[in-house]
């Protein structure tokens, strides 16, 4: 039976949710339901007329062609997604279902807003890249470029900078920003660092739309950022820093973004974190607290990779082995801290000694080595008389003059032994050779 009642004319298409329109041949809209303004942003008084493919997301556009051929070719389709510019410079993420009708030469099809499902699989996907970050990142910095990589797909931004907790000092650093092209980071007014300041010591988020920054803003530079949003990054421990975007375009924040940004910024915060500590214990197992030099560990490695050098390049290398004579008097009469002043003292005569390339490492208490690549045997005598003399100034320890001296043994490759067991060995018992007849200078 043939009903006389046609729902659409009586005006169920703008009731609903979903956007009802039709496109002609030429590509124009020449129908749209209410709910586009919802979902575009323009009436349809404003959308009908217009072109189609100009509204798309211009990377969408290719594709969004190839699929409106598809329907004009007559197959019904459901489930296209693409990307349109909302009147206001958003993207809105949209799902299609459209055929053709050939009685009215149109296009007609139904779209729907999926953006908050995009935004969510979105979140989802940039959580488990950060998580997977910390575990494959390389060093610190390579950790930040890939959170960068992650957020700037999520929460577009010309700007994106990481300040962070130093943590000697307690101020925020800047480790890690990109600029666009209008530059803020390098410049950095004033009033921009207050703003990571602001986050930093509140500990909450902050839109930069507030008049009264922009004011400040723009009494520091003549090319305002426009848009600035912040959010802190809480470690376990307290404050970690501040991750902020900035927009030049004259686009501001919205709110969703600013939750998308505090939704990933606990990632983030763990991220850095577990970089963190992955930085200190790989440090701490190659680093001597004291004095920061190379540890045991850490000068086995070198000097494997130098012998193997020397071997492939025909070169000799030297290794003095340093030990302080009747050290223990000093700890005895001033005590641990004066002892530690002290080893940290001859740590820096060392190092101020040899050139950047060679190695000075500290083994143990008052034991030291001294790795020297691309050794000219001929001078053994002269390098070791100067680190000696160099070592042994008097130091000054609470107003006293305190007399310094050190046994040292020398090996030499090849001559004295082919790998670092024999080398250290030889080095370490020409040192005790030394000690035992009184402090020599050099014993080889
Ligand atoms: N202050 C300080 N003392 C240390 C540290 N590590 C080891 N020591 C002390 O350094 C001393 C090293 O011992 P020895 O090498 O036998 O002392 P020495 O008086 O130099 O003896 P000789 O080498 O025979 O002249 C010991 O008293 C240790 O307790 C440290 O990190 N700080």
């Amino acid at each position: 039976m043939k009903t006389e009642y046609q729902p659409l004319s009586a005006g169920f298409a703008d009731l609903l949710l979903d956007v009802v329109c039709a496109v002609d041949r030429t590509g124009r809209f020449v129908y749209v339901s209410a709910a586009c303004e919802r979902v575009f942003g323009y009436t349809p008084e404003e959308m009908v007329g217009r072109v189609m493919i100009d509204m798309v997301a211009p990377e969408d556009r290719a594709r969004t062609l190839a699929e409106a051929g598809e329907v004009m070719s007559g197959k019904d389709r459901v489930g296209f997604e693409n990307r349109y510019v909302r009147k206001d410079g958003r993207l809105v993420h949209v799902m299609w279902s459209a055929r053709w009708s050939e009685s009215d030469q149109l296009r007609v099809a139904v779209a729907r807003d999926v953006t908050r499902r995009k935004r969510a699989e979105a979140m989802q996907a940039a959580v488990y890249a950060i998580s997977e970050a910390a575990q494959v990142a390389e060093d610190a910095q390579a950790l930040y470029r890939m959170i960068y990589q992650v957020v700037s797909p999520l929460i577009p931004a010309d700007n994106f900078a990481l300040a962070l907790r130093d943590e000697q000092t307690g101020a925020l650093v800047y480790p890690w920003y990109m600029e666009g092209a209008r530059r803020i980071m390098a410049p950095r007014p004033r009033s921009l660092a207050q703003a990571f300041n602001h986050v930093f010591t509140t500990g909450l988020s902050l839109r930069l739309d507030d008049p009264t920054w922009s004011a400040a803003l723009a009494a520091d530079m003549a090319e305002l950022p426009l848009a600035w949003l912040g959010v802190p990054l809480h470690g376990s421990k307290g404050s970690l820093g501040v991750l902020a975007l900035m927009r030049t375009s004259g686009q501001t924040f919205d709110h969703d973004e600013l939750e998308a940004l505090q939704f990933i910024s606990t990632q983030i915060s763990m991220a850095i974190e577990h970089k963190e500590m992955q930085v200190r214990l790989q440090r701490q197992a190659q680093y001597d607290d004291l004095t920061g030099l190379p540890n045991r560990a850490l000068l086995a490695d070198r000097l494997d990779m130098a012998i193997a050098r020397a071997q492939r390049d025909g070169r000799a290398l030297a290794l003095l082995y340093l030990d302080l004579d009747k050290f223990k008097m000093v700890n005895d009469l001033w005590g641990h801290a004066a002892g530690d002043g002290l080893l940290q003292e001859v740590a820096r005569r060392l190092q101020k000694s040899v050139r950047r390339a060679d190695t000075v490492a500290r083994l143990s208490g008052d034991e030291f080595v001294v790795l020297l690549e691309n050794f000219e045997p001929g001078n053994i005598n002269e390098t070791v008389q100067k680190l000696a003399v160099a070592v042994s100034q008097p130091v000054m320890i609470e107003n006293h003059v305190h007399p310094l001296r050190v046994s040292i043994g020398v090996a030499l490759y090849p001559e004295h032994g082919l790998d670092a067991r024999q080398l250290l060995k030889h080095a370490d018992s020409a040192m005790y050779q030394c000690k035992r007849s009184g402090g020599c200078a050099v014993q080889s």
